[in-house]
């Protein structure tokens, strides 16, 4: 499985392309618009999200509820492009206000670099791709990965550990929980103590004109053994997970299991003890691991952290230098969110789902939705009786 995403944040439309989806499996579009939504919530969000309403259209690769086989198109209209047109228009348009040109590069954003890259002098060109609208679509994908993981028991859910300096107490997610951020949860953090100190923490930085980072895990169950192999750098899980986590925009670090806590304990305290039993079958005594061994799932949850920075758009804004005059000046602001880590944990949860669901075309024969659920009980006895 395989995708693309095309689409700027403020141009008409997002695009998405899937290959590989198994053909015959049940598709709904109601699940996906389900997890658009849950992207756009959470405290701290700016007020873009107020003028978006984000539904999937669906233009190929399904017939009467069924995938194909064929590529599925995706597509989620930007709604804010109305007010865009000129500015984002495909025709040319004469210079001067109508194509509010960026002259000024953001610190913390792709503006700089991508227009020295690309030789643009309208950095508009570089922050339109760059901008995080594109998380839509990973998480429009990932709802159809998760369609394809339930079709084997496989279940993934997601929340928010860290914001800033509030730490949440470690509490076991449920796995067949979809936190919603809710009047109850605004900020997807099962510790309702650390969450309603969460949100004042947001709401002070908003106040100060600052924002905020924190982290955000992904938990899945339900995994066979032997996804991903040790064989090649290339096919190790671990390493494929922590790249479809750190690509989403602001993340910084990824974590497995303990993650980077090991650095500090000795390995009596790190590793997992082997247990077999009738029922369970084999099995490991704690989940330090996060659910991989040799780059592959070891049968116990996958646990996959990751850390997001605070959002590089400040409404009391850093310095940086205008590439016209090379004069210094403080970024102008139009909009942008306080805290975006409640709708990142979405996103994690899409990025992590896509890549279980990959590695699982990869080990089991996957042209349609038939040949691998047979495959997949074959090798789950065989599993079993090892
Ligand atoms: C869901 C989400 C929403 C975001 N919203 C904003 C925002 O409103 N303003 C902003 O400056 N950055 C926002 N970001 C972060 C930037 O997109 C990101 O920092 C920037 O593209 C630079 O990429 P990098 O931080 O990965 O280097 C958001 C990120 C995510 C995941
Ligand atoms: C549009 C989304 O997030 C945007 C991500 C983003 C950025 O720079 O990454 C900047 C803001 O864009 P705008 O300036 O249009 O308000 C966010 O609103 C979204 O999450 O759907």
């Amino acid at each position: 499985m395989r995708y693309l995403t095309a689409g700027e944040s403020h141009g008409p439309q997002l695009t998405a392309i899937i290959e590989g989806v198994p053909s015959n499996l049940p598709f709904s579009v109601e699940k996906i618009n389900f997890q658009l939504e849950r992207r756009q919530k959470g405290h701290g969000r700016g007020r873009r999200m107020q003028i978006e309403k984000d539904q999937v259209k669906v233009l190929s690769g399904v017939r009467h509820g069924l995938t194909t086989g064929a590529p599925i198109t995706l597509v989620v209209e930007n709604k804010d492009w109305t007010h865009w047109q000129n500015i984002m228009s495909v025709e040319p348009v004469e210079e001067g206000e109508a194509r509010r040109r960026v002259s000024r590069p953001r610190p913390g954003h792709a503006d700089l670099n991508g227009a020295i890259k690309y030789h643009q002098r309208d950095m508009r060109n570089i922050l339109e791709r760059s901008s995080a609208r594109e998380t839509t679509m990973r998480v429009a994908v990932g709802a159809v990965a998760r369609q394809l993981l339930e079709a084997f028991g496989i279940q993934v859910a997601g929340q928010v550990t860290q914001i800033g300096e509030v730490v949440a107490e470690r509490i076991e997610l449920p796995i067949d929980e979809q936190i919603e951020v809710t009047e109850n949860s605004p900020v997807r953090c099962l510790d309702k103590d650390a969450e309603l100190k969460m949100m004042q923490l947001i709401d002070n930085a908003k106040e100060d004109g600052d924002s905020l980072g924190g982290i955000v895990e992904v938990r899945v169950e339900g995994l066979p053994i032997g996804l991903g192999s040790h064989v090649q750098w290339d096919r190790k899980l671990d390493g494929r997970l922590a790249q479809a986590v750190l690509s989403i925009q602001a993340f910084k670090g990824v974590e497995i299991g303990i993650g980077f806590e090991a650095a500090g304990k000795p390995g009596s305290q790190v590793h997992d003890e082997i247990v077999w039993s009738e029922e369970n079958g084999y099995t490991r005594s704690t989940n330090r691991a996060g659910g991989l061994e040799g780059s592959m799932t070891n049968g116990m949850p996958l646990i996959v952290r990751g850390v997001m920075k605070p959002i590089p758009t400040l409404y009391k804004p850093l310095m940086s230098v205008d590439i016209d005059t090379k004069e210094p000046f403080s970024a102008s602001i139009e909009r942008s969110d306080s805290c975006a880590v409640p709708a990142a944990s979405v996103v994690a949860e899409a990025a992590v789902a896509f890549e279980i669901a990959r590695a699982m075309c990869e080990k089991f024969p996957s042209d349609s939705l038939d040949d691998m659920l047979e495959n997949v009980v074959q090798y789950k006895a065989y599993t079993e009786q090892f």
